[in-house]
């Protein structure tokens, strides 16, 4: 699609992958060897992708040392003005968390924390029209949730938790449409019934959408069959081919945090 001159230019957050991405955790699939030229380039149209579709992009420092670090909506939250710093479950990624403060706090956020014994991971909270639903499976506890429930009560949103046993992330089972539909692979998905409109997709990565403003959305390359189910519903949709970052369980929605109404 064309961006006129009038597209609202909005910002996200995005962190370049580590040379250690091979070594990236995997818990719910088998490892598989990561090319990480590939990953490199996969990255890079990524980027190019939000820009084509009127996005600027603002780098998180890198974490060379983190091989996870560029799933970066794992370490950071961002509603309204708040940016929650995560405490992420898995003792590895912790680290990652210094830098996406960093960055949200150079762009003005009111910057809150999850503390411990709270974990919780960005790939588990899912925001819709001032609800947050929240995954409890391996990486967040009730501790994280409550944590995040009092930091985005300030903001007015409701938080509520879900059960998580079948995949890594809440956002590994389900996302919505910019209606609102929930989309989910449903042989992953705990319970559709969380939701009062919810949409099977016939593929799995089919269940991740992210939303890049008005009908548009973008969404992993391998699920053609999803991609058609969405355009049929009148929504453009944009592809990027992200194999080597599925690898590690990643999704389209965990490459970057975008910032609706960022503060500067
Ligand atoms: N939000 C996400 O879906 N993040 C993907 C994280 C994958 C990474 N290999 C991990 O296990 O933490």
């Amino acid at each position: 699609m064309e961006i006129t001159e009038t597209t609202e230019v909005t910002k996200a957050l995005v962190r370049r992958p580590s040379p250690r991405l091979a070594e990236g955790l995997v818990t719910h699939i088998e490892r598989s060897e990561i090319d990480l030229d590939l990953a490199q380039r996969q990255w890079q149209d990524y980027v190019d992708a939000l820009h084509s579709q009127g996005w600027e992009t603002i780098e998180v420092e890198p974490a060379p040392d983190c091989p996870d670090s560029v799933f970066v909506e794992d370490a950071v939250v961002v509603y309204g003005r708040t940016a929650v710093i995560t405490r992420p479950g898995a003792d590895a990624r912790k680290p990652e968390t210094v830098g996406a403060e960093k960055a949200v706090a150079a762009l003005g956020y009111d910057v809150k924390r999850i503390e411990a014994p709270g974990t919780l991971d960005g790939g588990d909270v899912l925001k819709f029209g001032g609800t947050v639903w929240v995954g409890l499976g391996g990486r967040t506890n009730e501790e994280g949730v409550r944590q995040l429930r009092e930091h985005l009560a300030a903001e007015g949103a409701e938080t509520i938790g879900v059960p998580l046993t079948k995949v890594l992330h809440l956002k590994s089972a389900v996302t919505a449409l910019p209606d609102g539909t929930v989309v989910g692979y449903e042989p992953l998905v705990d319970d559709p019934s969380v939701w009062d409109s919810f949409l099977a997709v016939p593929e799995e990565s089919g269940a991740h959408v992210v939303l890049l403003g008005g009908d548009r959305i973008l969404m992993a390359a391998d699920a053609p069959r999803s991609a058609e189910l969405f355009r049929s519903r009148g929504y453009t949709v944009t592809t990027v081919d992200i194999s080597e970052y599925e690898k590690l369980e990643g999704c389209v929605t965990c490459l970057s945090v975008r910032l609706r109404g960022c503060p500067s």
